[in-house]
């Protein structure tokens, strides 16, 4: 096909301001391509050398995109920049140099045989393959080879392509609707096939050679599309859509990652279907030693740690892993733990249409658990009240709540059904104030905390019982020299159990007599199974917990154990806290 007629083709495209008529003028073009050049085509039209999660990038700016054209029509740069501020168009700019031009090369344009559509994809891949010394020299005289041979229009698409500005608006779904209405083939299995397979270049030269698209196979190494879930609001609700019994999975709050082994390594998609493996060297590194598998596609979620305590911290701390040169530091600063929740490939196994049970299974054989690497936090669940009181340990050890998924489900690509269904609060809390809290209890530290303790158990006072009842375990907000502070004024303090006025659930490593006191602010105060404060007052079975605890550098010398603050005031926090509504 000739690159003028492509050309002709998205100038239509681009004019017309009804959606079926754009479907209408893509089905024709793609009628009358060959099926060896029908990916390109789609390729060009999307505006990607190749399918988005192959991460290729054509590596030119506009500035290198004005000296390839300045190159070719003898229009000095200066004169071109002017021409694009002028415009506000790079293809513009093009457009009107390539017309007005002398062309200082061999090639005139009319002179010589047309462009192909193979011929500009074939250069513009060379333009994004070559690298290393000399790149840049390599991509400008590829580049001003194919604008010394374009005609104006040509080069107007040539150029709008190469800096990232084709802005056509034809979407992947146009695309499938086009090539179903021009090969004859069901939107349906273009979409199914999508779903499995996501490259349209691909899949257009399958249908375009008359293959069936049953044969597109999940494969490790390319993205499926992720199933997705739907989101209720009572835990009654969601075991009466879910048919009584719903495997419940705490909902971690981070980037969701599709891991791919295969034998050119390990590949991690976003959400998106980005390659964000460059983000996670260390996730990498702990999947090659946590898997046992030759090939496999895993899903999960790559969660932010405190590196001193373990414990979740909240997603945007993810954010230090998108700067490139940020990599690095941000590894040491904000470490990750890989939770792990499906499987859907194994060793030439195929397990999208297996149940959820068998795939969790088979997570667990494959998978050996480590510091970096674990498998989601889940339970099968049968009753409302259950399944709260899981939502509630959920958010207070710092998830978003839970997912809960239908046990017989399979993996539904690309999907938002209701086997999986969404239970996460429609607001979350802001704590008002600070708490003064009792040290009750430590737990060793590691890395840089080892041989002192890296988190502490904290307690309310209650007056009317005497006693003290734990509302967190917190480890963030202590400074090198707070830590050794911290080790020496508890050291005499230590005994072998428990305080008999101590209550908790939790079992510390190291318990104290009841003295210290140390001030302490939250995110917000939550339900929480994990603690006795208020233990049955607002919910049967669940207690009050400080959601991502930090200290604030006081120590509360002027207060004892009993002018701490009280299980009462800890209640009233919690009924007084702002109550703002959650992003979406
Ligand atoms: N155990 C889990 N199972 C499935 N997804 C989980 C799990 N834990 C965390 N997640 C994350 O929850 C996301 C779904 O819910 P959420 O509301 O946060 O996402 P969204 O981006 O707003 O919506 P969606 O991804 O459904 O379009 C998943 O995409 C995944 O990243």
């Amino acid at each position: 096909m000739q690159f003028g007629e492509l050309v002709k083709a998205l100038a239509a495209v681009e004019s017309t301001t009804q959606r079926s008529v754009m479907v209408k003028l893509l089905a024709s073009l793609f009628k009358k391509a060959l099926p060896e050049e029908i990916d390109k085509v789609i390729y060009l039209i999307l505006g990607d050398l190749r399918p988005p999660w192959e991460g290729l990038e054509l590596g030119v700016g506009e500035k290198l995109c004005l000296r390839a054209l300045a190159k070719a029509t003898g229009t000095s740069q200066a004169e071109l920049e002017s021409l694009y501020k002028k415009t506000g168009d790079i293809g513009e700019a093009a457009r009107r140099s390539l017309a007005s031009s002398k062309r200082p090369g061999l090639l005139t344009f009319g002179s010589q045989k047309p462009l192909e559509v193979s011929e500009v994809y074939d250069t513009l891949l060379k333009v994004a393959r070559a690298s290393g010394e000399g790149a840049q020299d390599m991509k400008i005289a590829l580049l001003s080879s194919l604008f010394a041979r374009s005609s104006p229009e040509e080069g107007k698409y040539i150029a709008r392509f190469v800096v990232g500005k084709l802005r056509l608006g034809v979407a992947d779904m146009t695309i499938i609707e086009a090539l179903a209405d021009a090969y004859g083939v069901r939107k349906e299995d273009l979409e199914r096939a999508y779903h499995v397979y996501p490259d349209l270049g691909h899949l257009a030269k399958l249908v375009a050679s008359g293959k069936p698209l049953d044969e597109v196979k999940v494969t490790p190494g390319v993205p499926v599309l992720p199933m997705l879930a739907q989101r209720l609001s009572s835990s009654s609700e969601i075991l009466a859509k879910l048919g009584g019994t719903a495997i419940c999975e705490y909902k971690y709050d981070g980037e969701r990652a599709q891991i791919h082994i295969s034998q050119s390594g390990v590949r991690i998609f976003s959400r998106r279907l980005e390659d964000i493996t460059h983000a996670y060297p260390d996730v990498v590194k702990a999947v090659k030693e946590a898997v046992m598998a030759r090939e496999a596609i895993l899903e999960g979620e790559i969660v932010a740690v405190d590196p001193d305590t373990g414990e979740m911290l909240p997603f945007q701390e993810l954010m230090h892993r998108k700067r490139k040169h940020e990599v690095v530091a941000a590894m040491e600063m904000y470490p990750t733990v890989l939770y792990l929740f499906d499987v859907i490939f194994v060793d030439g196994e195929d397990l999208t249409n297996e149940p959820l049970i068998y795939r969790r299974v088979k997570l667990s054989e494959i998978v050996q658990e480590s510091d970096k690497v674990q498998i989601a936090k889940w339970l099968m669940l049968d009753d409302p009240d259950s399944v709260d009181v899981f939502f509630h340990e959920a958010v207070s050890v710092g998830t978003e709540g839970l997912i809960c998924k239908s046990p017989t489900s399979e993996y539904e690509m690309g999907a938002r059904g209701w086997n999986w269904i969404k239970y996460k609060r429609d607001y979350k809390s802001e704590m008002i104030d600070t708490v003064d809290l009792v040290v009750v209890g430590a737990f060793y530290g590691r890395g840089k905390r080892a041989g002192l303790y890296g988190a502490f158990l904290l307690a309310a006072y209650d007056p009317s019982s005497d006693m003290f009842y734990t509302v967190c375990k917190v480890g963030s907000g202590f400074t090198d020299a707070d830590l050794k502070k911290m080790y020496e004024i508890l050291q005499p303090l230590k005994i072998p159990h428990r305080h008999p006025r101590v209550s908790s659930k939790m079992e510390a490593d190291v318990w104290f007599v009841p003295q210290v006191v140390i001030e302490v602010i939250g995110a917000e105060i939550t339900l929480s199974p994990l603690h006795t404060c208020c233990l049955g007052a607002v919910r049967p079975g669940v207690g009050l917990a400080v959601r991502f605890p930090r200290f604030t550098g006081r120590y509360r010398t002027d207060k004892g154990p009993e002018q701490a603050t009280t299980v009462a005031e800890m209640l009233e926090l919690y009924k007084r806290q702002k109550k703002v509504a959650q992003p979406e």
